[in-house]
């Protein structure tokens, strides 16, 4: 069982997030006497608790019983996750496949992982990284793939206001790195 993981390991203590979240506001001098925004710090330490704890899930594998060694893409993976820098969200689509070796993956598992990986402060470059540093651990297969797509809200609705700008970043490894044919391949079906 992969266990829903959560920044410090220590949990998440919701009033504590509650109370700093009533001082935040107040700090910005946003007023919380309104019904509609009375509950509105119990809302936000809610909601980045939410953001913060993936769901837990079993990496289910089979034995690749008819040796299938074509690549292996799920594709247009919805993503969601949050910039450690301004704790804003970056929304896009990951791209995750795997040459395999003795064992295949349950399918929906590329998705969990992403999901995993996504849910704290992060960095783009660092989310790629460890969803495809883990497969490889975990599923030992011949090579892993992962591209992310994403749009920053921290780049597109504040300081640069550059609506439209999207990120990519990619990891390869193993087989998928080192080979052209296959490297091209992957690069050509999880092309953004
Ligand atoms: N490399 C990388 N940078 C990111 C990511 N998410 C946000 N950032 C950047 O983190 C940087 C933080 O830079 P600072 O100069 O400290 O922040 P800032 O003053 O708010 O800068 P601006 O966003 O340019 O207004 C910004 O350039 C963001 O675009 C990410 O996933 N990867
Ligand atoms: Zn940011």
């Amino acid at each position: 069982m992969v266990n829903a993981s959560v920044v410090r390991g220590a949990g998440i203590d919701l009033d504590a997030a509650e109370e700093a979240a009533r001082r935040f506001l107040d700090a910005l001098g946003v007023s919380m006497d309104s019904e509609s925004l009375r509950g509105t710090p119990g809302r936000m330490a809610r909601a980045y608790a939410e953001l913060f704890t993936p769901r837990p899930f079993e990496l289910t594998t089979f034995p690749n019983d008819e040796g299938y060694d074509e690549l292996v893409l799920v594709r247009d993976i919805p993503l969601r996750s949050v910039c450690e820098h301004h704790l804003l969200p970056f929304t896009g689509t990951a791209h995750v496949g795997y040459l395999p070796g003795p064992r295949i993956v349950g399918l929906s598992k590329l998705a969990r992982v992403v999901e995993h990986f996504a849910c704290r402060p992060q960095v783009q470059e660092r989310l790629t990284k460890q969803v495809a540093d883990w497969l490889q651990e975990q599923l030992q297969p011949r090579g892993v793939g992962v591209v992310i797509q994403a749009d920053h809200t921290c780049m597109t609705l504040r300081g640069a206001q550059s609506p439209g700008a999207h990120t990519i970043t990619s990891t390869l490894l193993g087989t998928l790195r080192e080979d052209a044919r296959s490297r091209a391949e992957f690069l050509s079906l999880a092309k953004p």
